[in-house]
């Protein structure tokens, strides 16, 4: 099977985790775009969704789901999303798709994290996966200074193809940290968060996954936390 039909059997299976009449916290990225495309198919189940970025919000609309604003949200059953990186315990890389802030904000809120992921996102140790920092725009070399010194190699996000600085849809920057070996994710997550300047860190360990839908050629395994 290739890596995008995993990602679209991951993504059919998290619509068993649909709750009826429910607001739907909905992530970014390949496979969540995978998600909103089944979600499409039963948006007759749902109230609508709450959307982690602008493109996730455009293709919930393409598809006639209604998108609502957290703020006139209280809380929100579940929330559906990939990862970069997932460790057997549940913590995460998430922000390849600059995403972050606004995927850790909705999975705040969300009584339950339902990660979509293809089989080579789990990892035993994370940190092969370059782990995105959102900063503002002027702390970018004072955060990365401090980056270094926790033993990271930052390097900042540019738009592909381009030597434009990416700009998230937050009017943030994105640090790729290469060069760390994840082995305590929510002390690690904890201390770039302290950093005067981070919008927000990629790792997802304090607050992880409470289910993983894995796709395996064996077919959708699921981890639970
Ligand atoms: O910012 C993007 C998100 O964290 C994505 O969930 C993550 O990058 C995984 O994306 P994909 O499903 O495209 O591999």
């Amino acid at each position: 099977m290739t890596q995008d039909e995993l990602k679209q059997e991951v993504a059919r299976a998290a619509i068993a985790y649909v709750v009826d009449g429910e607001i739907i916290g909905v992530g970014t990225g390949s496979t969540a775009n995978f998600f909103i495309d089944e979600l499409a198919l039963v948006k007759h189940r749902v109230k609508g969704a709450v959307a982690s970025s602008e493109a996730t919000a455009a293709r919930l609309r393409a598809h006639g789901i209604a998108v609502f604003d957290l703020n006139d949200v209280d809380a929100i059953a579940v929330y559906v999303d990939g990862a970069d990186e997932i460790t057997p315990g549940g913590a995460m890389i998430k922000g390849g798709g600059a995403a972050l802030t606004r995927e850790k904000i909705v999975a705040s809120v969300s009584g339950k994290f339902v990660c979509i992921a293809d089989g080579s996102k789990l990892v035993e140790t994370m940190g092969n996966f370059p782990l995105p920092v959102e900063v503002l725009p002027m702390a970018r070399a004072a955060v990365a200074r401090q980056l270094r010194a926790l033993g990271g190699e930052p390097r900042l996000r540019l738009k592909a193809g381009s030597d434009e600085v990416f700009i998230t849809d937050n009017g943030g920057q994105i640090l790729d940290v290469g060069g760390l070996r994840i082995t305590d994710p929510a002390g690690l997550e904890r201390e770039i968060d302290q950093i005067v300047g981070v919008i927000a860190v990629g790792l997802f360990a304090r607050r992880g996954a409470d289910v993983c839908l894995l796709g395996t050629s064996e077919g959708v395994k699921t981890l639970t936390f």
